[in-house]
């Protein structure tokens, strides 16, 4: 029998029926406890390639620890214990072949606070490519260009790649960032509340951009903010109390949700 607490089947609404063929990443059965605190309680869901999927529900119904288990960022942490598995293109990640650095680029992330590298912009963007080695300096360029032009922040820095990207506004830094995870080509990019220290220009920037990066990737995000996630995903997953509670296309779920605990969280009845 599992140490986990199981999840309230019968409070479970529908869940998205993705095909395997058009998911990315699928997690099967996954429950994950801080010690003997549970977080996460046997969830399943499968996360569509190329589209925005958002998690959201109230503080503490465990947003954050579901995506860092998405590249094994709880590998960290001695406490956290897990069971169920996580597939990436079919591939269990915890799988002794796999190696996290390797998981890492493939899956990238970016926080709530942008943190840049105290070097230059320049530096920022090509900091995991020198760690990948065998780039020439003109082929580095590109990809510098590329990854700061995918990320919507080439024209406002072209003429300045050598200064400190600490000279950036936070929402420029915070594309920094997001044009460092691009460089290496990931194939995931997980947001934890990737405009939440933005003022709202810059967070309007920040959505934008995701948007228009599902043609490469397939992106992750948690989100506070329900406009937000109804602004920007594809797909809404609600979770409460470690559990998946409901799961559908964004805009069924913000229209039309099927259970009242859903309606109540959407509606601003509970926070
Ligand atoms: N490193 C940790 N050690 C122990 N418990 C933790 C740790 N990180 C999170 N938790 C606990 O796990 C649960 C889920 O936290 P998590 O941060 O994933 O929630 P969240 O939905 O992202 O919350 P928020 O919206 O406030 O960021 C909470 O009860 C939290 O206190």
């Amino acid at each position: 029998m599992s140490v986990f607490p199981q999840p309230r089947t019968s409070s479970i609404g529908p869940i998205l029926d993705v095909d395997r063929e058009a998911s990315c990443l699928e997690i099967e059965g996954l429950s994950l406890a801080y010690g003997d605190k549970p977080a996460l309680r046997g969830l399943a869901l499968r996360v569509p390639r190329h589209r925005v999927t958002a998690f959201i529900g109230p503080s503490g119904c465990g947003k954050s620890t579901l995506l860092r288990a998405l590249n094994r960022l709880h590998d960290l942490n001695e406490e956290v214990r897990h069971e169920g598995r996580i597939l990436l293109e079919g591939q269990d990640i915890h799988a002794p072949e796999v190696a996290v650095a390797e998981l890492r680029r493939r899956v990238g992330m970016v926080f709530q606070v942008p943190n840049p590298f105290p070097m230059s912009i320049y530096d920022n963007v090509a900091f995991g490519l020198r760690l990948l080695g065998g780039m020439r300096r003109r082929q580095m360029d590109d990809v510098v260009e590329w990854a700061l032009t995918s990320a919507a922040l080439w024209h406002e820095v072209k003429d300045r790649l050598r200064a400190s990207a600490w000279s950036l506004s936070g929402g420029q830094q915070q594309r920094l960032v997001i044009a460092r995870t691009l460089a290496v080509r990931p194939e995931v990019l997980l947001l934890d509340e990737p405009a939440s220290a933005l003022d709202p220009i810059s967070t309007l920037k920040i959505e934008e951009l995701i948007r228009n990066l599902k043609s490469q990737l397939t992106l992750v995000l948690v989100t506070h903010n329900m406009q937000q996630a109804a602004r920007v995903s594809d797909y809404t997953a609600f979770l409460q109390e470690g559990e998946l509670v409901e799961y559908g296309p964004t805009d069924d779920l913000f229209t039309n949700p099927r259970l009242r605990r859903t309606e109540n969280y959407i509606t601003g009845r509970m926070a």
